[in-house]
């Protein structure tokens, strides 16, 4: 069912979430159909600065403001931007309202929770998108025209076939209070933390994507859960091999910490942002693959030839804006499937269930609802290790 609201759609925030004003306020501010029209924020005096800030028109505050926002008919789409924990949840609980819902990424805590949402989405004719906004995953839905040029490159087989993927997204341990809080949802184990629900979906997403093995799960060879102190339960980084179908490779490591090298690791390490694939016929590099709007390049290698760098910050039919950020892509084809419109770029929802599969397979013991990364290894056939 595509909405025939007249006017803009209203969107309401679920949550005075940092990752707000990045994923949907900004980008909003250039799109002539969306309104960000409320915040629900638990704390009152936060949620009136919130909305204050960001020129949102109404605030829901207090106990039970997320329920209030969802029955408020003056909304039509609902932005999750809540802890992992919490996306299942308040996204059946937005579709029974009858709310469209761009809910952040992971859509879930584990694939069976994701067939569920995309039912219910069926069931009521609603539109629902995991906000991977860098890419997705099914030839059709690629939001970024970056990472839709690379797969470009990869299918022209100006390069050949491709022999192995390896993304990368990790944090030298140097910066991580940067990026991190102290207090970080990420690192909490009870609202579903952990590196590879968290910055692994990026990698995972995008060797899936330009290896063009969306619609089959690759075999998962290995999966290394990196240190973390016992207490917390969750996974500080995640290495993990994979077999795609040809025999291709592929490899992701994610980390929100990655240690030092050398003598006692005393040597920082650089940012890791890059997705190398190696082809019979030469390299490329795509760097900055998570943000490819702020920044990017593509280096192209063939053998015996010299390197090209390259750039795309709109699609080759002209449509985008070299303005946009992932976030806005992402935003553009979000509105225009819910207005019954053909998005440029879409994923199906078993696309989105088959990563959250995968993510299961590689994650902390929250994902499976398990107890220990022991569980998790014995519930998949799976050589999975833990180095705390
Ligand atoms: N797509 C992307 O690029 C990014 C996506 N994300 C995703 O967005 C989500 C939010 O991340 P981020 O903005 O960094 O997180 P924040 O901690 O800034 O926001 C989380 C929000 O969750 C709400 N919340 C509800 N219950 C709890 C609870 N028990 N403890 C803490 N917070 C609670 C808070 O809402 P309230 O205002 O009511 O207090 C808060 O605003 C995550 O799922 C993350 O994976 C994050 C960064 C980038
Ligand atoms: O989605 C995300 O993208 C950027 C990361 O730094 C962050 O932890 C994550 O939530």
């Amino acid at each position: 069912m595509s909405s025939t609201v007249p006017g803009p759609l209203r969107f309401g925030l679920l949550g005075a979430a940092r990752i707000g004003p990045d994923a949907l306020l900004t980008p909003a501010k250039s799109h002539s159909e969306v309104v960000v029209d409320a915040v629900a924020c638990r704390d009152p005096a936060r949620g009136i600065k919130y909305a204050k800030t960001h020129g949102i028109r109404r605030h829901y505050t207090g106990p039970g403001c997320y329920q209030q926002l969802l029955d408020d008919s003056e909304i039509d789409v609902v932005y999750i931007a809540l802890p992992n924990a919490l996306h299942f949840e308040w996204t059946m609980r937005a579709l029974e309202a009858g709310k469209h819902v761009l809910v952040e990424k992971p859509i879930a805590d584990a694939a069976h929770e994701a067939r569920q949402i995309f039912a219910l989405a069926k069931k009521k004719g609603l539109v629902v998108l995991e906000a991977i906004h860098f890419t997705q995953y099914t030839a059709s839905a690629r939001f970024h025209p970056a990472t839709q040029r690379v797969k470009a490159i990869i299918d022209s087989g100006e390069l050949g076939n491709v022999k192995s993927i390896v993304a990368e997204f990790a944090v030298p341990s140097i910066l991580s209070s940067l990026f991190f809080l102290k207090d970080d949802i990420r690192f909490r184990y009870d609202l579903g933390g952990g590196c590879t629900m968290d910055m692994g979906v990026y990698p995972l997403a995008a060797i899936r994507y330009l290896t063009g093995s969306e619609s089959t799960a690759p075999k998962v060879r290995t999966a290394t859960a990196l240190g973390q102190p016992a207490t917390t339960r969750i996974d500080r980084g995640m290495h993990a091999a994979f077999e795609f179908p040809s025999s291709v490779t592929g490899e992701t490591y994610a980390d929100f910490a990655m240690p030092g090298w050398g003598p006692f690791g005393l040597i920082p390490r650089m940012p890791k942002l890059s997705v190398k694939v190696a082809l019979e016929g030469g390299d490329i590099e795509y760097y900055n693959y998570p943000l490819a709007g702020s920044y990017h390049w593509i280096k192209v290698k063939p053998r015996k030839v010299r390197a090209r760098t390259e750039k795309a910050y709109k699609h080759p039919d002209g449509t985008g804006d070299a303005s946009w950020t992932t976030y806005r892509y992402q935003l553009e084809a979000f509105v225009d499937k819910v207005r019954g419109r053909t998005p440029q770029y879409w994923t199906d929802p078993q696309t989105t269930v088959l990563q959250m599969e995968l993510e299961c397979l590689r994650v902390s013991g929250r994902a499976t609802r398990l107890q220990s990364y022991e569980q998790v290894a014995n519930a998949f056939d799976v050589d999975c290790h833990f180095e705390f």
